[in-house]
């Protein structure tokens, strides 16, 4: 059964498309595997707006947001907070979450600016991915509102026209379709909803898949690919995108975990693919990455040095610290020196 959806594919880009029902419903497993690919035949109608970049980025491409240690979580996303915000592009704002009898988020406020390449760090269960998922519209909140584009989200992204962005979720798992070749994966998308030729979108796939350094592929199945490589191809998915519409919505990658299960070395080829899809990096090819913001959830240090710029701290349910990077490891917050003298992964003693 299909239902009619503004939430993709499992690196799962957050176009409108058809999805099996209750995939917005249950994240972890978009799609059942058996599915048949369905080709060009069902079109469907994208319905995003589009809207111009905003026009206020600094010279470094993005505003942080700094902040004094003292703990006051419930004053932290106000201080030092630049008073203009044309530049946000997703916003949580007192965000609350429970399930069942476990209250997960408490009052979570932040701002994602165009241009930022942030981390959500904190405890196991603490809520990152949680996260995640309400910015993707794939949970909504208890309490409290996600803005858009300054716009507020009302209910789940399903059930709402969204404009302005576009917001892809990476799976931890990769989440590709196993009966689909890489290239049908990867095409997923544009098969479904573009008015593309299938000759446009194959070539698009070569070199969107080129361009996170895979060349070659595109015949085989999810089965025949090593977890790094699962994970480069749902990062093709996720960037992949209709070359033939006029307007392009900027777009806000967010990564669940991307590069747990990985080597250390698969790993650092998988963080520096994310900084390459960038609009401040440059991808395989030498040309500039189309990403305008990423949030990434991780607990591994490699992926905080190398992959992002701004870090939030999450425990309790609360944005207990944000700065940037290099801040965090120099912080006097007693949570921050408990959790960073550990590995990220550790958990804080009170
Ligand atoms: N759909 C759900 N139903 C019930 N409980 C859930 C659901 N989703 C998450 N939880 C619970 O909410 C808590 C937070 O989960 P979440 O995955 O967001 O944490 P996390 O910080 O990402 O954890 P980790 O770092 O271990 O991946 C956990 O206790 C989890 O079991």
């Amino acid at each position: 059964m299909l239902t009619k959806s503004l939430v993709s594919s499992g690196s799962m880009l957050l176009s409108p498309l058809c999805i099996p029902y209750g995939y917005a419903s249950s994240p972890g497993l978009p799609f059942n595997n058996s599915l048949c690919f369905k080709g060009r035949k069902d079109q469907r109608n994208i319905v995003c707006a589009c809207v111009a970049p905003p026009p206020n980025i600094g010279s470094d491409g993005f505003s942080a947001t700094k902040f004094t240690d003292s703990y006051k979580p419930e004053e932290l996303s106000r201080i030092g907070e630049p008073e203009d915000d044309c530049d946000v592009l997703i916003e949580c704002r007192n965000v609350y979450k429970s399930f069942g009898e476990k209250h997960i988020l408490r009052g979570v406020n932040f701002k994602i600016r165009h241009g930022e390449a942030v981390g959500i760090i904190g405890p196991s269960g603490t809520g990152k991915s949680t996260i995640l998922k309400i910015i993707a519209g794939l949970l909504a909140p208890d309490g409290g509102e996600v803005y858009i584009r300054g716009k507020k989200r009302d209910g789940l992204i399903s059930d709402e026209e969204m404009s302005g962005l576009r917001i892809g979720l990476v799976f931890q798992s990769a989440a590709l379709f196993d009966s689909l070749t890489v290239r049908e994966n990867v095409g997923f998308l544009l098969y479904e909803n573009s008015s593309m030729s299938e000759e446009q979108i194959e070539d698009l796939v070569t070199e969107t898949l080129a361009a996170v350094g895979l060349k070659g592929v595109e015949d085989r199945l999810p089965s025949e690919l090593s977890g790094g490589m699962k994970k480069r191809v749902a990062l093709a998915r996720s960037i992949i995108f209709d070359t033939t519409k006029e307007t392009i919505e900027p777009e806000v990658l967010l990564y669940d975990e991307p590069t747990a299960g990985l080597d250390p070395i698969a790993s650092t080829v998988v963080e520096d693919l994310i900084r390459s899809v960038h609009i401040k990096g440059e991808d395989a090819l030498g040309k500039p990455g189309k990403i305008a913001s990423y949030v990434v959830v991780t607990h591994q240090h490699s992926t905080v040095r190398r992959a992002v710029d701004r870090l939030l701290f999450l425990h309790e349910g609360k944005v207990v610290w944000q700065g940037m990077t290099h801040e965090f490891m120099t912080s006097t917050n007693p949570i921050v020196q408990q959790f960073a003298s550990g590995s990220l992964d550790g958990p804080i003693k009170y």
